[in-house]
């Protein structure tokens, strides 16, 4: 079974496969992120649909590598033989979703085998398959695929093989395609045209941020590129990651479906792309979360679907046996009908953020503003889920106290300093004084000098490293100072952060899990706000190692067997990888709501 860091992301704007580093495509929705899988074996067994392009013999490739900053896969193998390479690639997508792999004989003649086996719905569904000389189709319910290639293809096993042989200087490629089965077959797209248009396509998008500098160049932009691969174009909404249901810990019960969208995750990850320069994204996202959240201010979600649906139930599929026997595979999410503060603060926080990169609100920016503000002053004080999304008993969670102190300082401020902007500045700057004074009351433990998760309990709590970065207090204040002790002293395993110990926190679940890539970024933050550039610096650079051979980072990663954990890849950790980066490579640290400048 292939671990999670063995795979590497290909993406079109609206959907994702995942490639194993033995030629594997073991996951893929189509035509969204979030439609049922037809290639489901990463969270069961190849049973459950995949696509393999390899050397007859097998194996894991020799080398593997994104062509540029392209999200254009190429993989080698060298054998006995001779040496071969699949370029994959999924076009930014036209008329209907394709996938692309081209192989190429590089030296010798090598024997390769093609094994596709569709199983629509996660791996329930067994489709009609018909071959007609150079092309295959598959067809059940809802869902058509066709596949092309100049390679023999025969039925076999309940899937479709090839054997073909690739000497050095030939290319052989194959063409799938996904469109609804009601309607015609549309027309193939050139696998060499779609590549060179694909090149170009990510190739121009790498260089329309602000030029990147230094030693993170790579790492940044390779960030950057994943996160625009999150972007569902159509709507501008940003999935959370491309999965569902990688476990935070191996054979445990955390597995959770990321294929929706979070207001928390969308604006870290919009502050991520406005201090890369990437105005336009950010702009289709405030779009998008107009969209979402118009109505009752009351009714406001803690995510939404790529098209702003509100309604993404929880259910299990008892017939997937999860990743590494992990169970259950879950599709939508419960933590949709939640109660967290944070987010009212989170969204302003990110709406100052493009105004002040330069994105003027207009109105019903505003308004919406305005409305969140005004449903939040009535609410700061209630207990909630807070952002880990616990499923116990609601809590005063500190960071969510905090985080409505942000919402209360960015509006106040944005009325004093935007006379086009209006609101009861005096109103929501003496709620803001009323909550800072409420959670150094409540939230800080004077005797061991830290914040705490909640109000007057001693549990330990990483989104606390965020407090400096907020404003709510300088990066040099004793009790920040003592909350990163605290953290770094109970909170961490191998230097890396965890969220909070499950042991001392009613998260409302079983089992444990890893560190959580993002903290340990903030604990990268809040040390290089307080001066402390070489911690800083180590800290982020260990984080760096972590990345698999294509850059790619998920939710988590498990220091005593050395392996990533969770949904993959995560925009949580590559959006602070960023953000770390640009702040260490500027020099200087930064509040949330300015961009970094450089
Ligand atoms: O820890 C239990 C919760 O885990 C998931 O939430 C996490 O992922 C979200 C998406 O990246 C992130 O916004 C949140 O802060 C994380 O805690 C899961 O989505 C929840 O259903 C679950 O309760």
């Amino acid at each position: 079974m292939s671990r999670i860091e063995d795979y590497a992301l290909l993406g079109d704007l609206q959907s994702a496969a995942l490639v194993s580093t033995t030629g594997s495509i073991d996951w893929l929705c189509l035509p969204k992120f979030d439609s049922p899988a037809c290639f489901a074996a990463l969270v069961d067994t190849p049973d459950a649909g995949h696509w393999t392009i390899a050397p007859a013999a097998g194996g894991v490739c020799t080398t593997r590598r994104y062509l540029e900053d392209t999200l254009v896969l190429e993989t080698q193998w060298r054998t006995r033989e001779g040496t071969v390479r699949v370029t994959d690639f999924m076009p930014p997508r036209g008329h209907a979703p394709d996938v692309v792999r081209i192989v190429e004989g590089i030296t010798g003649t090598v024997a390769m085998r093609s094994q596709l086996r569709l199983r629509f719905d996660y791996g329930r569904v067994l489709p009609w398959v018909r071959h007609h000389g150079d092309r295959m189709e598959a067809i059940a319910g809802p869902d058509r695929v066709r596949l092309r290639t100049p390679a023999p293809l025969q039925g076999r096993d309940l899937a479709t093989g090839s054997e073909f042989t690739v000497r050095a200087g030939e290319r052989v490629p194959f063409v799938l395609t996904w469109n609804p089965s009601h309607e015609p077959p549309p027309k193939p797209v050139d696998a060499e045209q779609a590549l060179t248009d694909t090149v170009t396509f990510w190739k121009h998008w790498a260089q329309r941020g602000t030029p990147v500098h230094g030693p993170y160049r790579d790492a940044i932009t390779r960030s950057l590129l994943t996160l625009k691969a999150l972007t569902y174009q159509p709507t501008g909404g940003i999935v959370a990651a491309a999965t569902t249901s990688l476990p935070e810990q191996i054979g445990g019960p955390r597995n959770w479906d990321y294929r929706y969208c979070w207001l928390r995750d969308s604006t870290y990850t919009l502050q991520a792309l406005i201090s890369a320069g990437y105005l336009d994204e950010a702009k289709a996202w405030r779009e998008w979360l107009l969209r979402a959240v118009a109505g009752d201010p009351a009714d406001l979600q803690i995510m939404y679907a790529l098209d702003g649906t509100r309604r993404l139930p929880e259910a299990e599929l008892p017939w997937l046996a999860g990743y590494e026997n992990s169970k259950p595979v879950r599709t939508g999410n419960a933590a949709s009908d939640q109660l967290q503060l944070d987010v009212w603060g989170e969204t302003l926080d990110g709406l100052a953020l493009a105004r002040n990169a330069g994105l003027a609100d207009h109105d019903d920016a505003w308004d919406l503003q305005v409305a969140l503000m005004e449903h939040l002053e009535g609410n700061w004080d209630q207990p909630d889920n807070g952002l880990w999304e616990m499923r116990g008993a609601r809590r005063h969670f500190t960071h969510s106290k905090v985080m409505a102190w942000v919402a209360a300082d960015r509006m106040a401020t944005a009325v004093r300093t935007h006379p086009d902007l209006h609101g009861p500045a005096d109103r929501w700057q003496a709620l803001r004084d009323t909550i800072h004074a409420d959670v150094l009351t409540h939230g800080y433990d004077a005797d061991r000098n830290t914040f705490t998760q909640s109000y007057d309990a001693p549990a330990l709590d990483a989104s606390l490293l965020m407090i400096p970065r907020v404003g709510f207090l300088p990066p040099t204040d004793p009790r920040v100072l003592g909350t990163i002790t605290a953290i770094q002293t109970g909170l961490t395993e191998d230097g890396f952060v965890k969220r909070y110990q499950t042991t001392d926190s009613d998260d409302g679940l079983t089992g444990g899990e890893g560190m959580f890539l993002a903290c340990s970024f903030w604990l990268v933050d809040a040390l290089h706000l307080a001066g402390k550039q070489t911690q800083a610096t180590e800290l982020f650079e260990r984080l760096l190692t972590l990345r698999n051979d294509v850059g790619l980072l998920s939710e988590e990663w498990d220091p005593t067997a050395n392996r990533q954990l969770g949904n993959t890849p995560q925009a949580f950790s590559h959006f602070p990888l960023i953000t770390s980066a640009l702040q260490l490579h500027a020099g200087k640290g930064h509040h949330s709501h300015h961009p970094i400048h450089r």
